[in-house]
């Protein structure tokens, strides 16, 4: 995917938020967006997302499938969590329980039975989450996701992140408080003062290799594996 000589305003006589942005964005890569409240981080990932079109430039091949999952997730609609994921599987292509399990995964079983407008704001992030992840997206796009999200959702997330790297879709997260810092081969975009620009840093590239245990093992080295910064994969 890339952008050439992106700029967006909100407004036709409004300030200009992006001017003139060169990106590129291959499959498999994980870019965290930085830059401080208001620099435009959340404008760029709309306009990745296809949420708003860009006012100058090109946006071309984006990917078919865009999992979106905006800064607040907007809550005001008629339904129950789990009619709002069914009726999305159905929109998306997807079997009904592509929801569900990622419900269990997520620690969010026991939001399904809730109308969306009960949710609390860490509760209905977790649901925005779910939302984008429900079809394997070739584009995934995360505003702020760790700024509501409990713990152990937390912890999961560069997991999830992973995966979907590795599966070959892109990623894009805004993250102010650099959680992914850490994470192998994310490449860094800063926005200021309306430009963006790639921060190379010294990030090791990533390189993925299969461990084989056994079963009863798995749980406690995956837990090590983690508490030392990898990220894991469950295979099969
Ligand atoms: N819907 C909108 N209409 C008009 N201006 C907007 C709109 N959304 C954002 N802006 C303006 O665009 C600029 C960039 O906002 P944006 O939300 O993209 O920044 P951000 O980096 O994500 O900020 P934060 O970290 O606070 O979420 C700001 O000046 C903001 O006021």
């Amino acid at each position: 995917m890339r952008l050439s000589e992106v700029s967006f305003r909100y407004s036709r006589r409004g300030p200009w938020v992006l001017r003139d942005v060169e990106l590129s964005l291959g499959p498999g890569t994980v870019a965290e967006v930085t830059g401080r409240n208001g620099a435009g981080k959340s404008t760029l990932l709309r306009l990745l997302a296809g949420i708003v079109p860009a006012s100058r430039g090109s946006v071309t091949g984006r990917p078919a499938v865009v999992g979106y999952a905006p800064d607040v997730f907007p809550v005001d609609q008629p339904f129950t969590v789990s009619a709002y994921l069914a009726h999305l599987a159905g929109i998306r292509r997807v079997p009904r329980s592509s929801g569900t399990a990622l419900a269990e995964r997520l620690n969010a079983t026991h939001l399904l039975g809730l109308p969306l407008g009960d949710l609390s704001k860490g509760s209905a992030q977790k649901i925005g989450l779910i939302q984008a992840l429900l079809a394997p997206p070739g584009l995934l796009i995360l505003d702020e996701p760790f700024a509501g999200l409990d713990e152990q959702t937390r912890a999961e997330l560069p997991s999830i992140i992973g995966e979907v790297a590795a599966g070959g879709g892109a990623v894009v997260v805004s993250d102010h408080q650099n959680q992914l810092r850490e994470f192998p081969g994310a490449v860094r975009w800063l926005v200021e003062g309306g430009a963006v620009s790639v921060q190379d840093g010294d990030r090791p590239r990533r390189a993925v290799i299969e461990v084989i245990v056994d079963a009863a093992d798995a749980a406690e080295v995956e837990q090590k594996l983690r508490a030392d910064g990898h990220v894991t994969r469950r295979v099969g």
